[in-house]
């Protein structure tokens, strides 16, 4: 085999209900959670050490050392697998670190979709044995629409309709050990039971604007730039929808039509040319994120 490629798409937290705190200070979360067809991308071939190279337009700033999330999830694998051997694993990132949508957690699922194939293993130990390299990680191994609890590993696939939208990152970057401190109330409703069976995007889109992210207002008041964007977002033609994912700073706008969303991108692409904007449609991204073999 000599090498596999692969993606890591954008995790995007639809809603983000926090409903309490632990007592290691994690708090709990209620969360729907759907992936974009925009990502990084992965590759990796036979080699006896492990080892990663970071390439791609947001590259800067991401480490290449062993604090890559890449590189730990490789290492996890090998030593839980009793793995010998190493992998020359290559990174192109496309998604803005640190903002909200997940992309080093992506990031990791990738490589341990890759290795599993590389290296021979299947199945994968199961989504929860990764948390230890972070709440995100877990639910980003299938990147399919899922309500997501505890602190991130209770994982529940949900069926939604696909979701036309525009993700927009202002360039600012919110740390979220502190967009997590800044929340006022620890303990907040979460969603309903049972979410309802959408005939369509535009009946998912009325439910949604009826539920929140918790940690939108705590990222607000630390990164006020927020709040302009998603005033932004919101006036643009045809949005339904416009929300903070994760702790930020990317921002989501939901429309009925990919049309829509695309028009939106071209308009927001004019006026802020300094900004990350991509759009596409929200949900099952796991026929893209496919590991693929290459000669
Ligand atoms: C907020 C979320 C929502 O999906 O997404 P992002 O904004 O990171 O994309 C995640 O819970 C983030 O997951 P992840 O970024 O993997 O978190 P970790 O590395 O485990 O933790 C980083 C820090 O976030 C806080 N944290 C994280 C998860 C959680 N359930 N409770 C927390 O309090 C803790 O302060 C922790 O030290
Ligand atoms: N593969 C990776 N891609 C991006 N950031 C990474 C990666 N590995 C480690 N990091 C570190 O993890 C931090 C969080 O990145 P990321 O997962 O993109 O953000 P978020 O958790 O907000 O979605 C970054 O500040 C970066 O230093």
């Amino acid at each position: 085999m000599s090498r596999i490629e692969g993606f890591a798409p954008a995790k995007i937290n639809l809603t983000l209900h926090v409903t309490g705190q632990r007592a290691d200070g994690y708090h709990l979360l209620d969360s729907l959670v759907t992936f974009a067809p925009v990502g990084d991308r992965l590759s990796v071939a036979p080699a006896d050490e492990l080892s990663l190279g970071v390439t791609g337009p947001e590259a800067a700033g991401v480490p290449e050392d062993g604090s890559n999330l890449v590189l730990r999830a490789a290492r996890l694998l090998a030593e839980k697998q009793d793995i010998r051997r190493g992998a020359r694993i290559t990174l192109e990132k496309c998604l803005p670190a640190a903002s909200g949508i997940g992309g080093g957690s992506s990031d990791a699922a990738a490589a341990l979709r890759l290795l599993a194939r590389l290296w021979g293993l299947d199945p994968l130990p199961p989504p929860q044995s990764f948390a230890p390299l972070g709440a995100d990680v877990p639910m980003c191994l299938a990147p399919v629409p899922q309500r997501v609890g505890g602190i991130g590993e209770e994982l529940r696939p949900v069926t939604l309709p696909p979701l036309p939208a525009l993700l927009v990152n202002p360039r600012i970057e919110v740390a979220t050990p502190a967009v997590f401190r800044a929340l006022a109330s620890k303990t907040n409703p979460p969603m309903p039971d049972s979410l309802p069976a959408f005939a369509g995007a535009g009946e998912c889109i009325d439910w949604l604007a009826a539920q929140r992210n918790d940690l939108q207002a705590p990222a607000i008041a630390l990164a006020p730039v927020i709040a302009e964007l998603l005033a932004r977002l919101g006036a643009l033609p045809g949005c339904r929808l416009a929300r903070m994912s994760g702790s930020g700073a990317t921002c989501f706008a939901l429309f009925e039509t990919p049309v829509a969303a695309e028009a939106a991108a071209e308009r927001f692409r004019a006026t802020y040319p300094g900004w990350w904007i991509a759009s596409g449609t929200l949900g099952d991204q796991t026929q893209k994120a496919q590991p693929a073999s290459r000669a």
